[in-house]
């Protein structure tokens, strides 16, 4: 496959004055004012046709930085920096000029990016109809709403078909049709194989939409690779990070820009560090909708699972387990942490309600028609026996076990003329 980016060794450099006496004495006697700030050192990256790689990092890593140097935007103060084709980037305020129309502005930057009048004449509507600003186009850019800028930069880059395309947190502003959109238009450049970059804040962005991370952290690389490898451990580093003091993270952000990448852990107290405290709990849970793994053992990440195969399905929890001072659950397909036990999951990614048994004794009810009959409790889709109780209206349901789960009784019967007992919401018996 072909390299199309090649990153070696390149540093960002700002000066940085304390007021406007130091930055004008510094235009006279250059190097004796301000303060040497690197916004990126020594980064070193390579990307593939085709590959489709998410920037992560906290505030101020150095991520818009980088996608603005690839863009050509930024030039580097020193490294190099090779780009095989042409690149695109879509950020909020990039590049727009604020004095000019929507319309000019495409103009100007088709013009910048070489095409010529009558390719200009040929794109400009296709971009004016993708950015939907109406009667908006002719009006100057301060104007916009940063939701309308973000429009018409998007417009822009994706309908000039470029080689790479950077999108650098393009998503998050304007509405979710327009974001739903532009996603889609992602997805069709992942599907003809076009190389991209994708900045965001949020994980669950990067885990459905790439395929490789580069972990910034205060201007230098800490982690380049798969999203399987990097995805759980930054998760465990913001984990930490967010729990830090303002006087840890100073520290940590110290260290870190005046020599190597620090280890958070060095940052934990001794005492919560690898341990391990498990808990007897009684919850119910459901997988939440986007990606997220199940574990063997909660302190080896690398042995684990997709849970796309779990979605749809309530699973019984009778143990928590706090490691590291992350929580996690235990899912058991039968109401037991020894038997019918699937596997550790972090509570950020389960659904979870409280279940408890309220008795065993024998209720005679009548279904009201409405409603489904589950296999277990408060169950999803893949828990359904019988999906539509209408013509079932008026018959005897005998049952011998009620649960609450959260605020709703459940319970266990059977219906008369069936055979396998079912569980049914109590908004649907009376
Ligand atoms: N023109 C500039 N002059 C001085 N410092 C700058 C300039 N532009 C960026 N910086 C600094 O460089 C660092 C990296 O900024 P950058 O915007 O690349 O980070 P980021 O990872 O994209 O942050 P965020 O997630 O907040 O968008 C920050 O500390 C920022 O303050």
């Amino acid at each position: 496959m072909e390299k199309v980016i090649s990153v070696r060794n390149i540093n960002k450099k700002y000066k940085l004055y304390r007021n406007n006496k130091e930055r004008i004495m510094d235009l006279v006697f250059p190097k004796s004012y301000g303060e040497d700030f690197f916004a990126l050192k020594d980064v070193n990256f390579e990307a593939f046709e085709g590959d489709i790689i998410g920037f992560i990092g906290t505030n101020g890593s150095g991520k818009s930085t980088l996608s603005n140097i690839i863009a050509g935007i930024v030039p580097e103060s020193s490294g190099y920096l090779e780009i095989n084709g042409q690149a695109s980037l879509i950020a909020v305020a990039s590049g727009l000029k604020n004095d000019l129309s929507g319309r000019e502005n495409i103009e100007l930057k088709l013009l910048m990016l070489g095409f010529d009048r009558d390719q200009i004449k040929e794109l400009e509507p296709q971009i004016i109809e993708y950015a939907e600003l109406e009667t908006f186009i002719d009006q100057p850019v301060k104007s916009y709403s940063s939701g309308m800028k973000s429009r018409l930069g998007f417009a822009i880059s994706v309908n000039i078909d470029p080689d790479i395309l950077i999108i650098d947190e393009a998503l998050s502003v304007g509405d979710k049709a327009f974001a739903n959109k532009s996603l889609n238009k992602m997805l069709e450049f992942k599907e003809k194989g076009k190389t991209m970059i994708f900045v965001s804040h949020s994980i669950n962005q990067v885990k459905n939409f790439c395929e490789k991370v580069l972990w910034l952290e205060f201007g230098k690389v800490k982690k380049f690779g798969s999203v399987e490898d990097i995805i759980p451990q930054y998760e465990d580093f913001l984990y930490h990070w967010e729990k830090l003091s303002k006087s840890d993270r100073k520290q940590y952000r110290k260290l870190s820009i005046d020599g190597d990448v620090p280890n958070i852990y060095d940052f934990i107290p001794e005492t919560s560090l690898n341990e391990k405290k498990e808990s007897i709990v009684s919850l119910l849970g459901h997988v939440k909708a986007g990606e997220s793994y199940i574990y063997k053992d909660p302190s080896d990440y690398k042995e684990r699972e997709n849970t796309s195969a779990l979605k749809n399905n309530v699973y019984y929890i009778k143990k928590k387990m706090t490691y590291n001072g992350n929580p996690y659950y235990l899912l058991s397909k039968q109401p037991s942490y020894m038997n019918g036990v699937i596997g550790w999951m972090q509570k950020r990614d389960l659904s979870l309600l409280p279940h408890y048994s309220i008795d065993n004794d024998q209720k005679q009810l009548y279904l009201t028609g409405g409603g489904k009959a589950f296999n277990r409790p408060w169950g999803g889709k893949k828990n359904i026996v019988i999906d539509d109780l209408t013509i079932l209206e008026g018959e005897s349901f005998i049952s011998n076990k009620t649960e609450k789960v959260g605020n709703n009784l459940w319970y266990l019967g059977r219906i008369e003329n069936q055979l396998e007992p079912v569980w049914i919401n109590h908004k649907h018996l009376k």
